[in-house]
């Protein structure tokens, strides 16, 4: 079991390192799959738990997979694929399993997929994956447990996603990418990782266009190369970051080629932060203490991301004032609450709306993490609590934030990674 113990008080000053994006190298993992010889290299890798249990995924069907941790590089051979199972084991640790299917499909004629994971925040569907893969001429056979996809040769079609689904859109252009013919996906996910997905996929070959659009077209080639690519930077530690800044009253220099902040930024102001651009380097500081009450609503890309939602949250907790969150991405992503309020916080859930009664002080408690990003919103409130904040399970945190103990101590912070039984 990990934890992570916090005490609070102290603010946060330095240089951030942002890390390279979840959300953006799972899928250029699945891509990197597609290719059917020679060496693709990854840089820029984020070092987190997910990122593990993909290369062991990528293993496990048979890649050759290194894992460069110091250099943050991953050199991936799928040259020999030889399984099309992706084992219950690791598949249901992470949710990023699901965007191994396409490669399988195309390098096996098969995959049969024995569970995908990722957080708890109530139904995630994967239906417009699975009615796209049909649509393009593939055959899916859904268990109760294992779903089993097969596909002789796939053609061209024109597919609809109800909503524009993040890796529904990735999988869907890997899966047109070898396809026969031309493939429209309407409604497709506008969200900047998409589109540097596209970017690897456009070096190793496939004919892309239409990405931001929301109206993507793929023209099927006959074969992918391996290339070397560079991962975007994560807007969504960037953003825990500036709020870590913001929380604790610090100033911090973000460091990560091209970050932008987007709607996060707009809604930090308002509560009182500064941002300066200076170059390439992204400045945030906050003076103001108690923060301005604020009103969110998440939505796809360019709105509020849902995953920073739950961070944003524990800010509210510290505006002076009353805050409103609507979720309406997930019907299940409040279950920060319950453990905010343990620590002091007044927040009310109705639905998929949330009050936020500001500020109280918050004291250091041991707390859950229900999820990913309710872990590091615990982490955040715990560096502006009074006392000691212990969170588990940490492994939830690691899934996507790399060294986040010594990132955070090298700008003052007091947090520990602790390892149960050592
Ligand atoms: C690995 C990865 O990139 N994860 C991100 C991705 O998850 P993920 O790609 O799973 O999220 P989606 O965009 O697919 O899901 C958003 C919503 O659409 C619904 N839906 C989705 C697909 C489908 O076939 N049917 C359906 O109904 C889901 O139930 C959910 O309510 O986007 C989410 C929304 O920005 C982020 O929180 C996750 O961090
Ligand atoms: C929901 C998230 O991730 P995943 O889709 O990988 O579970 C997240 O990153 O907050």
């Amino acid at each position: 079991m990990v934890r992570y113990r916090v005490r609070g008080g102290n603010a946060l000053r330095g240089t951030a390192f942002i890390q390279g994006a979840k959300n953006a190298v799972l899928p250029m993992i699945g891509a990197a799959l597609l290719a059917s010889k020679g060496r693709t290299v990854l840089r820029n890798v984020p070092i987190i738990e997910d990122v593990r249990r993909a290369v062991e995924l990528a293993q496990a069907i048979g890649a050759y997979v290194e894992l460069h941790e110091a250099e943050r590089t991953l050199v991936i051979d799928a040259s020999r694929l030889t399984s099309p199972v992706l084992p219950a084991e690791i598949a249901r640790r992470f949710r990023g399993s699901v965007l191994f299917t396409p490669a399988l499909l195309h390098r096996l004629g098969e995959a049969i997929v024995e569970g995908v994971g990722g957080c708890n925040l109530g139904s995630r569907n994967l239906d417009f994956h699975y009615l796209g893969y049909k649509r393009l001429g593939a055959i899916v056979d859904e268990g109760e447990t294992v779903i089993h996809v097969k596909a002789a040769g796939l053609a061209g079609a024109t597919l609809y996603l109800d909503t524009p689904s993040h890796t529904g859109t990735e999988n869907l252009i890997m899966a047109a990418a070898l396809a026969k013919g031309v493939t429209v996906i309407e409604n497709a996910a506008l969200e900047p990782e998409v589109l540097d997905v596209i970017d690897m996929l456009a070096k190793m070959g496939a004919k892309i266009r239409g990405g931001g659009t929301g109206f993507i077209t793929v023209e099927g080639v006959e074969e992918l190369h391996a290339v070397e690519h560079t991962v975007m930077p994560d807007r969504l530690d960037a953003g825990v970051f500036a709020m870590a800044a913001a929380l604790t009253g610090g100033e911090l220099s973000l460091v990560g080629t091209g970050l932008d902040l987007g709607v996060v930024r707009y809604k930090l102001e308002q509560m009182g932060v500064e941002f300066a651009k200076q170059g390439a380097v992204l400045h945030v500081r906050c003076d103001r203490q108690p923060l301005r009450p604020i009103n969110i609503i998440t939505d796809t890309y360019p709105g509020f991301a849902t995953d920073l939602q739950s961070p944003m949250m524990t800010v509210a907790c510290l505006a002076d004032g009353v805050s409103y969150i609507h979720e309406r991405i997930f019907d299940g992503r409040f279950a920060l609450a319950g453990e905010l309020n343990k620590m002091g916080a007044d927040v009310e859930v109705e639905g998929s709306r949330a009050i936020v009664r500001g500020a109280t002080p918050l004291s250091g408690a041991h707390v859950t993490a229900h999820d990913l990003r309710s872990g590091i919103a615990l982490v955040l409130a715990g560096l502006a609590a009074k006392g000691e904040t212990v969170i588990e399970s940490g492994y939830l945190i690691d899934r996507g934030h790399a060294h986040l103990a010594e990132r955070m101590r090298a700008l003052g912070a007091d947090i520990t990674r602790e390892i149960s039984g050592r």
